[in-house]
């Protein structure tokens, strides 16, 4: 039987899948001088370059008529500069893309065959420049989420979603280093995490997604995980960390919370490992980039949970690559995010009085 978006979560799994594959090889090869610092002072690596390159040149084979908003662009690579760094983007991406075809893949996904030119991949890349809007189809790319963690060697996520008319219908992410049983952390890494709108959310194992292991399917407890506790960044820049522990002494929660890059974060939350992501905005203005969030939001819904900035709205991914307004992020079990929504609103009230 087919159901809503099967050809697109194919597709996407298959992408996700391979980009996986090409950053945990990076991570072994990558040498100094293959990390960039960008505008905005965040590293980017030639794992993040080649595995947008990969997964664009497969959305674009398989849906050409779809945009793309991807994190990255190749003018760093276009520049006379940036020449060895592009040769490495080149040999990687095709190596990825050339890699003989699985069971669950197809050939005309632009996989399995020939190698592309310098020119086709840069500009694969560039696919990922759309703007973003609130009508139609457009897919959201995070290539390497959590690029801080990929290169501790600790958490990152490949990270792909595909949104109609402002609405998240399909959410991809791929964990490598993410234990695929959270109650044996020293046990088998790698897990993929799908969720389509109305299809519920799932794992499978990045060794062999779409092989005969049947999926997981996840739910979040309403009332959280039982002893509660946070999921936050490991990342001081990114989260107001400090208010995060003033949420916590009020909800009442005593155990230390779990510190994670990336959206290994929502995937923890969605099969019921860590009971509220929360992540407050340090004041620096930074607005909230769409594909940091769209897969994890769908995941967290169609397991059942609540997500909302720190006000209680929803978030919107109507308004551009950014979430524009948004003012944080809360995800939870449905009776612990109202809890948590009521904790942040007074934590702010004791910070405007100065307590
Ligand atoms: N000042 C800031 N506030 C919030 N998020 C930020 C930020 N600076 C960078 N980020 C985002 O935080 C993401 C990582 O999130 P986390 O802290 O949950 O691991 C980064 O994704 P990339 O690593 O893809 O660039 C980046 O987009
Ligand atoms: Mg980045
Ligand atoms: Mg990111
Ligand atoms: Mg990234």
């Amino acid at each position: 039987m087919s159901t809503a978006y099967d050809a697109e979560r194919q597709v996407a799994v298959a992408a996700v899948r391979r980009a996986c594959v090409l950053t945990s090889s990076v991570f072994n090869k990558l040498v100094r001088n293959e990390t960039l610092t960008k505008d905005d002072k965040s590293p980017v690596t030639v794992g993040d370059f080649s595995a947008q390159a990969l997964v664009n040149t497969m959305l674009g084979r398989a849906f050409p008529d779809d945009p793309i908003v991807g994190e990255e662009d190749s003018a760093d690579l276009r520049d006379p500069s940036g020449a060895a760094l592009r040769d490495r983007v080149v040999a990687l991406a095709n190596e990825a893309l050339t890699a003989p075809l699985e069971a669950h893949e197809k050939a005309e996904w632009g996989i399995g065959g020939r190698a592309l030119t310098a020119d086709e991949l840069l500009a694969a890349i560039d696919r990922g420049n759309h703007a973003g809007g609130r009508t139609g189809r457009m897919w959201t790319l995070d290539p390497i989420d959590g690029t801080k963690g990929f290169l501790r060697g600790e958490q990152y996520a490949v990270c792909l979603a595909l949104v109609v008319d402002a609405r998240v219908e399909l959410g991809v992410i791929g964990c490598p280093n993410l234990p695929a049983d959270p109650a044996q952390p020293g046990g088998a890494r790698g897990c993929i995490f799908v969720a389509v709108r109305g299809q519920g959310a799932h794992q499978l194992p990045l060794a062999d997604p779409l092989g005969a292991a049947p999926p997981r399917r996840l739910a979040i407890p309403a009332f959280g995980a039982d002893p509660l506790n946070l999921l936050e960044s490991v990342e001081k820049a990114h989260a107001k960390l400090s208010f995060n522990e003033r949420v916590a002494q009020i909800l009442g929660v005593t155990r230390a919370p779990t510190r994670m890059d990336s959206q290994a974060k929502y995937c923890a939350l969605a099969r019921g490992d860590g009971g509220v992501y929360l992540r407050m905005p340090t004041g620096t203005g930074y607005r909230e980039k769409i594909w940091d969030h769209a897969p994890g939001s769908v995941l967290v819904e169609e397991a059942g949970g609540v997500i909302t900035d720190s006000r209680g709205e929803p978030l919107d991914f109507g308004l551009g690559r950014t979430l524009g307004e948004n003012f944080g992020v809360v995800a939870a079990g449905k009776e612990v995010h109202s809890r948590v929504l009521g904790a942040i609103k007074r934590a702010k009230e004791e910070e405007a009085q100065g307590q």
